[in-house]
């Protein structure tokens, strides 16, 4: 099968991480930082340490000025975005014109339900490919460096669904999960990329805010005899909310994503790393979006509501 061309835009804990598996597979990469991140990566390259194995990648690294200078959007068979979602309206605003030169398809490897409607509103549903980053936590250890664990898998789909049989993103998306199968990220495609999407915000919104509140990994919040049931009630709001979208979730999606995140390894979930860091936390597109479906509903949601005004201090 052909090598891929593949543009990361945001390489940090996810893009760093799945940049270099594809890189070391003889996939061509390119990478997008900023700061002392990016000046590391054009010094040394980017070195991921990966259960006890370390992936040295070298490939090129830009910001987004010399993106738009060096490359035209169809140089590449994927742009892959992997920012905090705090970051993809001001990203769209740099790069959406130069994106909007070309017919690129658009993937996005964010938690939250609301990253795909703001791509596909810039360019256009037929070039957005819904996706999520499962079963991993990863994130910059010093700039240049990343640290990930987990299996690692993605899943993905055409945003928010193929058309018809004859969507164009269909055979490129079959040709992503096999390359990237055959590269050890284990991949699967999905008719229903929304549900998936809502599915993982059930564990994001049970772990994440709770997290960076409590300083606590996932399988200490899981395990905690009060905590534990904060969470579960966390998740049990985001099935609630996903109502509001039409995507109706269940009890039985519930225990499954309660169940998955308890069994995972002990992960400092992302918005702890940038909760320690000073950054901007993922809020609105996890507590935020759950809350303001809720909302819409006209129905309560007193855990979520509570944890995102304490963190919101
Ligand atoms: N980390 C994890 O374990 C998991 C994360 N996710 C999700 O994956 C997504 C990515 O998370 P994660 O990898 O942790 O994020 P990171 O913060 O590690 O990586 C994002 C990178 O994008 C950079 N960036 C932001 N704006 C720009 C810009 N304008 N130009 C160039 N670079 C820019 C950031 O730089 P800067 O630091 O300067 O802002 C940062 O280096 C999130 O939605 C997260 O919720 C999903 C599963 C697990
Ligand atoms: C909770 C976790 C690790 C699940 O993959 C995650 O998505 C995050 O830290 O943002």
């Amino acid at each position: 099968m052909s090598s891929l061309n593949i543009l990361m835009i945001g390489a940090g804990g996810i893009g760093g991480y799945y940049a270099a598996r594809l890189a070391e597979h003889g996939h061509r990469v390119v990478l997008t930082a900023r700061g002392r991140h990016l000046e590391a990566l054009q010094a040394s390259g980017l070195q991921v340490d990966y259960e006890g194995r370390l992936i040295n990648c070298p490939a090129p690294a830009l910001d987004h000025a010399t993106l738009i200078q060096t490359y035209h959007p169809d140089d590449f068979d994927l742009v892959v975005i992997t920012l905090k979602s705090t970051a993809t309206e001001p990203v769209l605003d740099e790069l959406g014109d130069w994106l909007s030169r070309g017919s690129v398809p658009v993937l996005s490897l964010q938690n939250g339900v609301d990253n795909e409607p703001l791509i596909a509103g810039r360019l256009g549903e037929s070039r957005v490919l819904g996706g999520l980053a499962v079963r991993i936590g990863g994130h910059i250890t010093e700039p240049g460096k990343v640290f990930a664990e987990g299996v690692a898998q993605i899943v993905m789909g055409a945003w928010p669904k193929a058309s018809d049989a004859d969507d164009a993103r269909l055979p490129l998306l079959r040709r992503l999960e096999s390359a990237f199968n055959d590269t050890g990220i284990p991949t699967t495609v999905t008719p229903d990329i929304r549900y998936e999407l809502w599915r993982k915000l059930v564990i994001n919104n049970g772990v994440n805010p709770l997290s960076a509140l409590t300083g606590l990994d996932t399988r200490s919040l899981t395990h905690h005899p009060e905590f534990g049931k904060v969470v579960y009630g966390m998740m049990a709001e985001t099935v609630e909310a996903s109502k509001a979208d039409g995507v109706n979730l269940t009890r039985r999606d519930l225990d499954e994503m309660f169940e998955l995140i308890r069994s995972f390894n002990a992960i400092k979930t992302s918005m702890l790393v940038d909760k320690e860091k000073g950054r901007p936390l993922e809020l609105d597109s996890i507590a935020g979006a759950v809350l303001k479906r809720c909302e819409a509903l006209g129905i309560e949601a007193p855990y979520t509501f509570l944890v995102n005004a304490l963190l919101r201090q």
